[in-house]
């Protein structure tokens, strides 16, 4: 007879199984008789499973919605833009219109405003970090706090800071132009760790820099649904470490650490002498809040941390990757600011208004290019009945901003970079979707901290267009290797490391 005992992991599959069973059968007999979304035909108990893309999901799913997304009788549907999928009992919905995002994300916002609960994630503590925390009351006191911080109205508090960043990094590339993609990355870090905690990391490799980047690269993995089977069947957190198939607990360890030191050890630094603006506001310690104030303090300000530079550097970097395959995009950009801001300093935030023609180039590296494609993942909190169809409770709920900001009825050519297709009679349009309602989420967890990467992305590239010329690097004998803008793979999508050339433009020069 089968030794159980000696098999862990025929046992752990037979759990699986019965597991899914049960909750199937428990799924069926609460739905009420709707229909659900429309999308493609599954098999019993993996369903979707093989439908379920594991690369560029932003692209499988946008070919989803064009073949399913709407095609139900009766639907009433606008376009092919909702598809639905459903894999070992969980639902995924796509949304692929802002009508949609709009309905469920805006409208409906009290129910379609939860994370999905992700065991990996939970273990990792990253769920402490209130941009992957469950809807509630937590999450609400913390967004709060950030929006306090980072709300358009106080956001102009930190250009002085964000224009002298500004120097240093262009100062830094005219000197070292072959480390403008660490230096592009340290360059927001260091705007946000001097924002948040007042700290000045010394370099490239100092741990304030690196120790984000460690947890953005452990997000990248875990965040990915399904790249662990403990997402799937939660209870297999309590089988011991010694049984075969418990290696990504290591992992989770590693990640656990890099994420705890990157959330307490920057916050432990200025506790003492309330130099982080965030903790400036706390109560009295003898205060019996004191202590949560604390906490709720320290959490909040690691989320601007941790999160705020490797998006912001990802949009900067592509930004530069497309103006240096774009010469003609470049130097039509560098007209406008010589003409607008003169030759003898930077542009700065008084020039933005006139400098119309980079303000379509930012839309349209918006509308090309998403750090995030998916967005971060929406859940339901409860049942939903939403056009004709239900959407059963924990469904998680995916707005595809690469779908919506690559429709060809509202951006026609919509794979060419073309920042004209912003503009008529030299002013920006109005009457075309702005890239930005797609790009930074929706709803109630649309990014709040996109006022402030708005003005330290306008910083950095009016700067670097003000001063350089970008080409792509020339081999040994003096030809120009192709560049070519490719992404990388992951939950955020950076773009693929290049390597470009930076050509002073200037004779003299105004950042020495
Ligand atoms: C170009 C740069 C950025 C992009 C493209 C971006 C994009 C996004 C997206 C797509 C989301 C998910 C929204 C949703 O769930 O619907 C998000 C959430 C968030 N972003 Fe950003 N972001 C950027 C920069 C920043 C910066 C600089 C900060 C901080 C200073 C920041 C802080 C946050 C926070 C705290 C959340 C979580 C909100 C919540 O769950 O309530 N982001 N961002």
């Amino acid at each position: 007879m089968l030794d159980l005992v000696q098999y862990p992991k025929v046992v752990i599959c037979m759990l699986f199984v019965l597991h899914l069973v049960l909750r199937r059968a428990w799924q069926r007999r609460r739905r009420p008789n709707l229909p659900l979304p429309p999308g493609p035909k599954g098999y019993p108990i993996i369903g979707n499973l093989f439908d379920i893309p594991t690369e560029y999901p932003e692209r499988a799913y946008s070919r989803l919605l064009d073949r399913y997304g709407g095609l139900m009788a009766g639907f009433n549907a606008v376009g092919r833009d909702m598809v639905y999928l459903e894999s070992f009992g969980t639902g995924i919905l796509v949304l692929g219109s802002l009508k949609r995002t709009t309905d469920l994300f805006e409208k409906r916002s009290s129910i379609h405003s939860d994370r999905p609960v992700s065991p990996v994630l939970s273990l990792m503590e990253f769920d402490k970090f209130f941009s992957l925390m469950r809807y509630g009351t937590r999450w609400r006191r913390q967004r709060k706090l950030f929006h306090e911080y980072f709300n358009p109205i106080v956001i102009p508090q930190y250009r002085p800071l964000i224009l002298e960043e500004r120097i240093n990094y262009i100062r830094d590339l005219a000197n070292n132009p072959c480390a403008f993609w660490e230096r592009t990355r340290t360059y927001f870090t260091r705007i946000i760790l001097r924002s948040t905690y007042s700290i000045e990391p010394t370099g490239n490799d100092d741990p304030f820099v690196k120790n984000p980047e460690l947890v953005g690269e452990g997000f990248n993995v875990a965040g990915k649904t399904g790249t662990f089977i403990v997402d799937f069947m939660p209870a297999l957190k309590y089988v011991p470490d010694w049984i075969p198939g418990t290696g990504w607990k290591k992992f989770v360890r590693y990640y656990n650490d890099a994420g705890e030191k990157a959330r307490v050890l920057a916050f432990e630094q200025v506790r003492e002498k309330l130099r982080c603006p965030l903790i400036q506001s706390l109560p009295n310690e003898d205060d019996p809040k004191f202590e949560e104030e604390v906490l709720c303090a320290r959490d909040t300000a690691a989320v601007a941390y941790i999160g705020g530079a490797d998006t912001s550097s990802g949009v900067a970097l592509a930004t530069l990757c497309l103006l240096a395959i774009h010469p003609d995009i470049q130097k039509r950009a560098q007209a406008e600011i010589d003409q607008v801001v003169g030759l003898g300093r930077l542009p700065d935030f008084d020039d933005r208004d006139q400098l119309v023609y980079l303000g379509a180039i930012l839309k349209e590296v918006a509308r090309l290019y998403q750090i995030a494609p998916l967005g971060v993942a929406h859940a339901a909190l409860e049942d939903d009945v939403y056009d004709g169809c239900f959407i059963p409770k924990g469904t998680i709920i995916l707005g595809n901003s690469w779908h919506i900001l690559h429709d060809p009825n509202i951006y026609p050519d919509p794979f060419s970079f073309n920042p004209d297709r912003f503009i008529k009679d030299g002013m920006l349009r109005k009457d075309i979707l702005n890239p930005f309602s797609a790009a930074f989420g929706f709803g109630r967890r649309i990014c709040p901290g996109r006022y402030f990467s708005h003005d330290t992305i306008f910083a950095m590239i009016s700067s670097v267009l003000a001063c350089f010329d970008l080409s792509p690097r020339k081999d040994d004998n003096g030809r120009q290797v192709p560049l070519k803008f490719e992404l990388e793979e992951g939950v955020l999508i950076h773009p693929k490391r290049f390597q470009c050339e930076f050509t002073p433009r200037m004779p003299s020069r105004p950042y020495d």
